[in-house]
């Protein structure tokens, strides 16, 4: 008997000018993890939309537990037995645990299953989880990440999933929640579930994975077991050539400071920051998930409101909002780039020139000719998938939407760069690029601040690393008075080694 859950055969999927998927082969067993890896625009979430029932294919089949499967809608697709857990979680806040586990769960007589015939399924998925602290009752707005994701997974449970797609599940989580995770995947596994796993960072794809599948511009390009496979390996068939240099150094020398911090507070966090930075220097800033590295850019930018400090920027003292902050040459890329920063309704010209027109601009005209061709040339730098810089931003990849917010803020040409996990969601060639253009910029004597969970790369690009923990900076020391270990010790104890 074939241990094969899901078979998709031939998917191909067109928007527009676009072939995002071109007879794709995918095939996922049961009581395995696979990898479905590729760079960014790749089709990796045309591909789960097609599986989950959001976007209907052109052409191609699909078969689930051996029988044809077509979901009309992703209501269809979930109680058929497939179940998603995105980046961006999928959950009512002012409702319980309990009533988003048993949402859409419409197989009793009256719609919903009674309270007291939800309540002991609802225990039994959240104990199968592992997870006492997480009580039915509780609103899911009052839940840590960490504990929002479990609900999304009780719910799958809860709904007899057949196969579970975790998209880029790590990137809010810390060091411990992830650990925690990744058992409760393995249980999933070890229950026999087919499990698609959906990641940029390749170590994790290795520790996780039992298989790969790589889609390069649409097309299945490659699959098997990860075992005896490397990570050159499959970074080769994801990029179709060798990438030689992971983290490109460009030589530069820190100089003088620019930008002085004294006792800055937030409302809550951070707390008393103390921090100097330095013009031709990339300062880090680690820290756990909501130790306050966001929050410390936010007040120094004027997003957040601060209750007390000092920001001097090229010695003159600037009260923190915005507008002086770009007046004085400072330019940020936020956490959260569809809140903030993006426009998804414009083109990604307009994206990337808004803030700057200055060099398409004479006696009022706008030269759309001379901007084209500069946008053109931000999105071969950063490598950003699109048929035209006329693109609406909307219909980009979320990793291509990423790099289109990194070239606006170089673009503007500002001074001192403020980057908020600049490399979220972008793949492994693209992230080289990155690093290589922030060496640069430090070469030109910027200053850039390069907050990242990623503890690898703020290790190999960076001349000083700071370690914020509960709100307060602790610790700067120049990068190689650094481990990945001292780091985490610090971020997570508060005190230095
Ligand atoms: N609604 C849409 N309209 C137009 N083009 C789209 C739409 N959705 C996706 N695309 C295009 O399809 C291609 C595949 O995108 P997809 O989001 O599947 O990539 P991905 O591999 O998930 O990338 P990432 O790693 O950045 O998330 C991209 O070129 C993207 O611009």
């Amino acid at each position: 008997m074939s241990d094969t859950l899901l078979t998709m055969r031939n998917i191909s999927k067109r928007f527009g000018a676009t072939q995002a998927l071109k007879d794709v082969h995918f095939d996922v067993k049961a009581g395995k993890i696979l990898a479905l890896v590729g760079e960014n625009g790749a089709g990796k979430s045309t591909l789960m939309k097609v599986l989950s029932g959001a976007h209907s294919p052109d052409s191609g089949a699909m078969q689930l537990c051996g029988k044809p499967y077509s979901p009309a809608g992703p209501h269809e697709a979930r109680l058929a037995g497939i179940s998603m857990i995105y980046q961006e979680l999928n959950l009512a806040p002012d409702l319980s645990v309990e009533d988003n586990i048993m949402l859409g769960r419409e197989d009793s007589v009256a719609g919903f299953l009674s309270r007291s015939e939800q309540y002991p399924r609802v225990r039994d998925a959240l104990a199968k989880l592992g997870h006492p602290g997480l009580k039915p009752h509780t609103l899911v707005r009052e839940l840590s990440i960490a504990a929002q994701q479990l609900v999304e997974i009780a719910r799958a449970l809860v709904f007899d999933s057949k196969v579970v797609v975790f998209d880029e599940p790590t990137s809010s989580l810390t060091q411990h929640d992830v650990r925690h995770l990744f058992k409760v995947i393995n249980q999933l596994k070890e229950q026999g579930l087919g499990i698609i796993y959906i990641s940029h960072f390749l170590e994790e794809v290795r520790e996780i994975g039992d298989e790969y599948a790589v889609l390069r511009d649409g097309e299945s390009v490659g699959s098997g077991s990860l075992e005896g496979t490397s990570e050159e390996d499959i970074v080769r068939l994801m990029v179709g050539r060798d990438v030689n240099e992971l983290f490109p150094q460009v030589p530069h020398t820190p100089g003088e400071t620019v930008v002085q911090i004294s006792n800055l507070s937030g409302e809550k966090i951070p707390r008393k920051v103390e921090l100097n930075i330095r013009r031709g220097e990339i300062l880090g800033i680690s820290g756990l998930v909501g130790a306050g590295r966001t929050e410390l850019i936010r007040c120094m930018y004027g997003l957040d409101p601060i209750r007390t400090g000092q920001v001097k920027v090229n010695n003159i003292d600037v009260r923190p909002t915005p507008a002086n902050m770009i007046e004085r040459g400072i330019g940020i890329v936020s956490e959260d780039r569809k809140q903030e920063g993006l426009a998804q309704n414009c083109s990604i010209s307009d994206n990337i020139t808004f803030s700057n027109l200055a060099p398409y601009s004479s006696f009022g005209l706008l030269n759309l000719n001379k901007r084209y061709q500069a946008v053109l040339k931000w999105m071969q730098k950063l490598q950003v998938k699109a048929h035209s810089p006329e693109q609406m931003l909307v219909e980009l990849s979320g990793g291509n939407q990423q790099k289109v917010a990194l070239a606006r803020v170089m673009h503007q040409e500002a001074d001192i760069f403020l980057f908020d996990e600049p490399t979220r969601g972008i793949d492994v060639g693209t992230k080289s690029e990155i690093y290589r253009q922030m060496g640069e910029l430090a070469a030109q004597d910027k200053a850039i601040v390069f907050v990242s969970s990623y503890l690898t790369e703020l290790l190999a690009v960076c001349d000083r690393i700071a370690v914020m923990s509960r709100g307060q900076l602790l610790e700067v020391r120049p990068r190689a008075d650094w481990t990945e270990e001292s780091l985490m010790s610090v971020a997570i104890s508060g005190e230095a080694l």
